[in-house]
């Protein structure tokens, strides 16, 4: 980064108050009575009925519209295990995003467990304050397994959004990418870089929607993912493909879709240029792409390239998932995320990306037009219409799959 973007980053962070959040109080608490009510004595009142019947706590507490944001800062953004504690800038930046996207409130909670275990309990034991658990930037393997273990413990949805808010936003960007450059998803020749949260996860809903598990190749850090590989877990092992490509180089040839969600610069411009006609190059991992999109479409004029950043065109970026998908489950208090609900959301927000951009999105992107093309393959993250949309796809997949305990709510689009 720039050194006066990295300056002005810090600034952001620090002034005038240090971070990016607080609590606020949604009651007036100005009187007397007031103090009476949301204290000694009134407060008890609400207690008593909660010990009764704990969905009375969606009524009387803002269990319902509170999600946990957690982290152990084993994977942040791409950098590597940093640490819980430096996380919470992360925590705090999706927390912004939840309340400015979907008016959801957020604490965020990083966890300096010592273990598997101890991290999966301490989730668990704080669990009753939430309507939903978010876990973020956990590293693989162990996130599969933590989301397995917390989603069988608890009747809220638990969410791993590097895997799950990721894989939809791909998909979603992905189906609309194939249909510009004239290719459908299960003939397309799929190369997925990172087998970790967001790799696997997109391998898996990719596969839900249609694409051929024998057209795609998985890779990580030491190649591709085939079965003579001694070192594979058995989440990498489920995707291991019969081929005699070993390296990212091989796997490119002829692939009509690159999707990066690995590290920075680890594709090269000769690797674009080896691929098919018509290209779709996802270069996904944070801040740096695997490959800056000047130097993929200095080699390619026929491409269509995304990054996860706000500063070029095709932000395909889990800012786009998660708020709206946390609003649809809270909404009809989801106990789980269903695929069905991540099949919803993916539709929903490839169908939008169709529509005519609306005037307060140019402006808020210093733009003056914007029309569905190679520039413009998924909705923008300031996009007002994105709250209209998805959460109603949502919920509606929720009631369908059964895990909702709520009706659909009577607030939203007519289904
Ligand atoms: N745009 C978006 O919305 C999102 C982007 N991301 C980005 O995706 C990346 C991965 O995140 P996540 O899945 O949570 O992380 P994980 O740690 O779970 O997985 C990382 C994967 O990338 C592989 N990898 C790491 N370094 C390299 C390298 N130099 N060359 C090839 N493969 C490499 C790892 O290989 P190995 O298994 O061998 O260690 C692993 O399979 C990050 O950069 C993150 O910022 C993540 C979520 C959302
Ligand atoms: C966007 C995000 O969640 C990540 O890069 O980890
Ligand atoms: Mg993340």
């Amino acid at each position: 980064m720039k050194n006066e973007m990295k300056q002005a980053a810090l600034d952001y962070h620090s002034k005038p108050a240090p971070g990016k959040i607080a609590v606020v109080p949604t009651k007036p608490c100005e009187t007397q009575q007031d103090l009476s009510l949301a204290y000694s004595p009134g407060v008890a009142e609400p207690v008593r009925e909660i010990a009764k019947d704990p969905e009375a706590a969606y009524r009387y507490t803002n269990k319902g519209n509170l999600v946990a944001v957690i982290s152990n800062g084993t994977a942040i953004l791409g950098l590597g295990n940093r640490g819980s504690l430096a996380s919470k800038p992360v925590l705090e930046g999706k927390a912004v995003l939840f309340k400015r996207f979907a008016n959801i409130d957020v604490f965020d909670i990083e966890i300096d467990a010592p273990d598997r275990d101890s991290f999966i309990d301490t989730v668990a034991y704080i669990a009753p304050t939430f309507g939903g658990i978010n876990l973020e930037d956990i590293a693989a393997p162990e996130c599969f397994a933590i989301e397995e273990m917390l989603r069988a413990r608890l009747d809220i949805p638990v969410f791993h959004d590097d895997q799950h808010g990721t894989a939809v936003i791909i998909c979603a960007g992905l189906l609309n990418a194939l249909e510009l450059q004239g290719k459908k998803l299960p003939e397309a020749r799929i190369v997925l870089l990172g087998a970790g949260a967001a790799g696997l996860a997109t391998m898996q809903l990719l596969i839900a929607l249609g694409a051929k598990r024998e057209r795609m190749l998985l890779l990580d850090s030491q190649g591709v993912i085939h079965p003579g590989r001694p070192d594979l877990n058995i989440y990498k092992r489920r995707y291991a493909q019969v081929t005699d490509k070993r390296t990212l180089a091989d796997a490119m040839q002829g692939a009509d879709v690159f999707i990066g969600v690995s590290a920075g610069n680890v594709v090269s411009p000769e690797m674009v240029a080896s691929m098919a006609p018509r290209p779709v190059v996802f270069a996904l991992a944070n801040p740096d792409p695997e490959i800056r999109p000047e130097l993929a479409n200095a080699v390619r004029r026929d491409l269509i390239m995304a990054t996860g950043r706000s500063d070029y065109p095709n932000q395909v970026n889990n800012v786009l998932g998660f708020p709206y998908i946390f609003r649809g489950a809270l909404d009809v208090h989801a106990s789980s995320v269903s695929r069905a609900m991540l099949v919803g959301a993916v539709h929903a927000l490839a169908r939008l990306a169709h529509d005519p951009v609306p005037a307060e999105v140019l402006r808020a992107y210093g733009l003056e037009r914007l029309e569905f093309g190679p520039e413009y393959i998924i909705p923008k993250p300031l996009d007002p219409r994105l709250i209209k949309t998805i959460p109603p796809a949502v919920a509606r997949a929720a009631v369908d799959s059964g895990v909702a305990r709520a009706g659909y709510p009577a607030h939203y689009p007519a289904p």
